[in-house]
């Protein structure tokens, strides 16, 4: 099974991810990490920070000459600011009057409305917020964007698939509503400064981070993810855990700030009649044909062979400049939420942390249904397969003159 998981703190040394259970002979290089971290940084809105972090990639192991070797991959992104740090936030004891020297040591006492400070303090038992928001900061989403290159790169090279993602909107912005983008699209959305697929729906959301930013307030938005390439049959029907839309919807949520997953049209589903909520099927030369894809290309917990499409809602950046209203923990008195440098909005980058989440998810869902230890196994596994459903498909010269339904 495909498992990943990440440790390091916003302002320690450096993140750390590990991914196991990857099979071996996938191409992954440090480049290929750098480039995904360097679209995790874009985005038009983002705090100061963004501006100078480097994600410096070092890869410790599992990968030797450009390929994986089957055992776990250690993925490791120093982090730029640790000499500011490195007594605040050192792993060994530091000893009192050192630390009481350091200005950005004082406890941070008054929480941020919708961060993590308050439940934390109290559920971990701490006086300051510190240690709280130093592990629930986004920052760590660079260590799963690291992660899942080796994701990415393995649906690339054995199933042909690709991940997109795009903003369809940034706080109260006209919505996206045009065509889906495809992977042709990726470098012209990334190209974007707030990652839009149209310049309309792009004019509309920098407009309101314009507006946000002058009156000292933050944004969220919607981003929508787009798998394409993917087989037939991954995730199952059998049970609620092995249900891929479940396991999207789950990693997807795991996302710092994410409060809600449609699939496919979602939640506008709801609103129709049977007749208009789903993807009629017709043969065709191909095999199995849909006029529309609502569904988002999962049906019963399961791929359906169109492309898969996610999207996910997150919340308004909570460092709100015009701080809110709190309780100072250390005296129990009315104050102003803690204000520090923040974002005023995350989402385009929101979206390449979306597709990442996707990527594991979708290519964990792969390796369970086609197992194997190499790229040549897998490959072949996954070749043999396809060639099956094909030959269920194949009705004959019948099914070759029924014309193709218009897309839409
Ligand atoms: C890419 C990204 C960047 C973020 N940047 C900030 C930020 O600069 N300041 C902030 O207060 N919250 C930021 N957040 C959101 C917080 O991490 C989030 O609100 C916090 O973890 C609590 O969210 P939760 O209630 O969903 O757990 C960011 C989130 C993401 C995904
Ligand atoms: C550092 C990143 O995002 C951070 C996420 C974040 C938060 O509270 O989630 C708060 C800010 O951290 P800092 O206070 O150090 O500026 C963001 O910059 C990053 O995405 O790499």
């Amino acid at each position: 099974m495909l498992r990943w998981i990440t440790a390091g703190e916003s302002h320690g040394p450096a993140l750390v991810a590990l991914v196991e259970g990857m099979i071996a002979g996938v191409s992954v290089t440090s480049d290929d990490i750098a480039a995904q971290l360097a679209r995790r940084r874009l985005g038009y809105g983002r705090g100061a920070r963004m501006k100078f972090e480097a994600d410096k990639v070092t890869v410790v192991g599992g990968v030797r000459h450009g390929l994986t070797q089957g055992g776990p991959v250690a993925i490791e992104i120093a982090n730029t600011e640790w000499p500011k740090w490195e007594t605040v936030m050192a792993a060994d004891p530091v000893d009192a009057a050192e630390l009481a020297d350091v200005a950005r040591n004082a406890p941070l006492t008054r929480p941020r409305p919708g961060h993590a400070d308050y439940s934390g303090m109290l559920k971990y038992d701490f006086d300051d917020a510190r240690p709280v928001l130093e592990r629930a900061s986004a920052r760590e989403t660079a260590a799963r964007v690291a992660a899942a290159t080796v994701a990415r790169n393995f649906l690339r090279q054995v199933l042909g698939a690709e991940v997109l993602s795009h903003v369809v909107s940034i706080g109260a912005s006209d919505p996206f509503d045009g065509p889906s983008p495809t992977p042709a699209d990726l470098d012209r959305i990334d190209a974007s400064p707030v990652r839009a697929a149209s310049e309309t729906a792009e004019a509309s959301m920098i407009a309101e981070i314009e507006a946000a930013k002058k009156e000292g307030d933050t944004l969220g938005g919607v981003v929508e993810v787009i798998v394409t390439g993917l087989p037939v049959g991954l995730g199952s029907h059998v049970s609620g855990e092995t249900r891929l839309d479940a396991r999207l919807a789950s990693a997807l949520m795991g996302i710092q700030a994410m409060k809600g997953v449609e699939v496919g049209d979602g939640f506008a589903t709801a609103r129709r009649r049977g007749s208009q909520a789903h993807d009629e099927m017709v043969p065709g030369p191909d095999g199995v044909l849909r006029s529309t894809n609502r569904a988002g290309g999962l049906e019963g917990g399961m791929t359906n062979g169109e492309d898969l499409r996610v999207r996910v809602a997150m919340k308004p950046i909570s460092t709100v400049p015009r701080a809110l209203s709190t309780v100072d923990m250390s005296t129990g008195e009315q104050a102003s939420a803690i204000h520090q440098r923040s974002d005023v909005c995350a989402v385009p980058a929101a979206g390449v942390v979306a597709e990442a989440m996707v990527a594991l998810v979708v290519a964990q869902a792969a390796l369970d249904k086609f197992g194997g230890d190499s790229v040549t196994e897998t490959a072949d596994n996954v070749a043999r397969y396809r060639e099956r459903v094909a030959a269920r498909l194949a009705h004959g010269d019948a099914a070759a003159s029924v014309p193709r339904p218009a897309a839409g």
